[in-house]
């Protein structure tokens, strides 16, 4: 298999998630650093895709890339099948609102809304009056109802980080994008927000692609895509932890210089914990 390239079998297209040849670039003084060198991928629709690799191996960058929180420098990602760089930028955010979902390992809750309000938050966006049903089931669903009423200040970053799964929950996105989603929870919680990712992704017509660190979230996904120094040297199916590398993957070769690139500033750019990772983006 040659480096940067991960293909999901002809049985599961058409791919949610379909990325070619995405390259990434940022502007360092007067040249350009290439973070993404080629990567092409695709999630089949109710599959869980774990994206692993050292830190720094451009796996958030990856990540931004395809969820369309980032351009990238070249190359093409489609979401439920329509091509990112076909939209402008109201079309765009229109669609990351209905069809994709986000859960960062800092939540992007509104601290001046209830926790259920917060769920309400993506169809409230999108000119929806929200279902309060709905609302009220997702919060069950992550033990939460007692909380509904909460704000964010007021509840622990484990309760945080369920209001933004419930959110997602009720939002119902056909392609979800998770960044280290259980990074800062304890264990029972982090199970918990787990067992829901994993439930989510594979209903009809969903998928997810989960940036992770934890073996064991990458245990509970259908496939892992190692990423190492911006190219996707491996790829194992089960997620079995018994299977993973013991040694780091061999050191691709070196980049090709990108065809065109962008610059950025931590001020722009949608880690988690800004303003642009959040679902109203
Ligand atoms: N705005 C930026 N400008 C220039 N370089 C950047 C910018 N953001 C990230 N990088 C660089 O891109 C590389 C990959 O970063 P990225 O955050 O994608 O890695 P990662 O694999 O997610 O790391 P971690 O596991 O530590 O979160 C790093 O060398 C980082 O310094």
């Amino acid at each position: 298999m040659e480096a940067g390239t991960m293909t999901t079998p002809e049985a599961f297209a058409p791919a949610p998630i379909d990325a070619r040849g995405v390259r990434k670039a940022y502007q360092v003084g007067d040249g350009f650093n290439e973070i993404l060198h080629g990567i092409s991928l695709q999630v089949a629709p109710q599959e869980m895709v774990a994206v692993m690799g050292p830190s720094g191996s451009g796996k958030s960058t990856l990540l931004y890339c395809l969820a369309g929180l980032e351009a990238p420098s070249a190359g093409e990602v489609a979401l439920a099948g329509r091509p990112l760089a076909a939209l402008n930028r109201t079309d765009l955010a229109k669609m990351r609102r209905a069809e994709v979902g986000f859960v960062f390992q800092s939540y992007n809750l509104i601290p001046t809304l209830t926790a259920a309000e917060n769920v309400a938050l993506p169809a409230t966006l999108a000119g929806r009056r929200p279902d309060a049903d709905l609302i009220a089931r997702t919060l069950a669903a992550v033990g939460l109802t007692e909380r509904a009423d909460a704000r964010p200040p007021s509840m622990s970053g484990g309760e945080q980080q369920r209001v933004a799964l419930a959110r997602v929950l009720a939002q119902q996105p056909q392609v979800l994008f998770a960044d280290e989603p259980t990074g800062a929870l304890d264990s029972r919680t982090g199970e918990m927000v787990l067992a829901e990712l994993v439930r989510i992704a594979h209903e009809p017509g969903r998928c997810a692609l989960v940036v992770t660190h934890d073996p064991l979230v990458a245990a509970a996904c259908d496939r892992v895509l190692f990423l190492r120094d911006g190219h996707l040297v491996r790829e194992l199916r089960g997620g079995s932890p018994a299977r993973w590398p013991r040694r780091s993957p061999r050191s691709p070769r070196r980049a090709e210089p990108c065809a065109r690139s962008t610059s950025r500033s931590s001020a722009t750019r949608g880690r988690p914990g800004s303003a642009s990772a959040s679902p109203s983006s």
